[in-house]
């Protein structure tokens, strides 16, 4: 069944050179869930951020911290995420050649796992994995970078997603992440989505915007 719409502002937009009280900002600001992006400049064309920036940031908020992770090969890493504050641990099937085993290890670990489908893969990796998982994260940009619109094809993946979800009688979050704004979160909510990721849309007019821009997602993004 379809949650209350959380969001997950993407700290990716925040601004890097205060990240602790970025963090808290957005803690206040009503952030459900706070979106770390590793990435590793080898799966994605970017680089950002490791464990040791997970864990400094820990002591600065109690939200759960879901931690997207683009990173290949992904396994050796899960253990120092996990140590360093993570709560939401979430790999896409390319970062390594055993989803299964991978996401046993993320819930060895006593953590909740995650798997994130890019805008090309297919529904079917869930196939075998969707009943040992605590949250879907449908991509809704190609990975790699904050700002990008947002890829409409993945409407009818998220639809096809909450039928799935709903068909294992299990509370699975249906996560978004890419180009969600005022216009797009409406239509991701209405597709199934119950968690929306927003590094643009929540960080965008300054720390003082940060509660207006949440609380519009939130609401579908009705002014
Ligand atoms: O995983 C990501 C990129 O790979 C980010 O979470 C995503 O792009 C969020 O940024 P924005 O809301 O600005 O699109
Ligand atoms: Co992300």
């Amino acid at each position: 069944m379809q949650q209350p719409v959380r969001i997950a502002p993407s700290i990716l937009s925040a601004d890097f050179a205060e990240l602790g009280a970025e963090v808290r900002r957005i803690d206040a600001a009503g952030a459900d869930y706070i979106h770390v992006d590793v990435m590793d400049g080898h799966f994605v064309p970017n680089i950002t951020i490791g464990p040791a920036v997970v864990k400094a940031l820990r002591p600065h908020t109690a939200k759960p911290f879901d931690v997207h992770l683009m990173i290949a090969p992904v396994d050796p890493y899960l253990e120092a995420f996990a140590a360093a504050g993570a709560d939401i641990l979430s790999v896409h099937p390319e970062s390594g050649p055993h989803l299964h085993r991978t996401v046993q290890t993320i819930r060895a670990l006593g953590k909740k796992a995650g798997v994130v489908l890019n805008p090309a893969t297919p529904l079917s990796v869930l196939d075998y994995v969707i009943e040992d998982l605590d949250l879907v994260l449908v991509m809704s940009v190609n990975p790699g970078f904050g700002g990008q619109s947002f890829i409409d094809s993945q409407l009818r993946k998220i639809e096809a997603i909450r039928k799935l979800i709903d068909a294992t009688g299990k509370t699975i979050d249906l996560e978004v992440d890419g180009g969600i704004d005022t216009a797009t979160a409406p239509r991701a909510i209405a597709a199934g989505a119950d968690v929306l990721v927003a590094g643009t849309a929540t960080f965008r007019g300054g720390p003082d915007a940060y509660g207006a821009n949440i609380a519009r997602l939130r609401g579908g993004g009705a002014a």
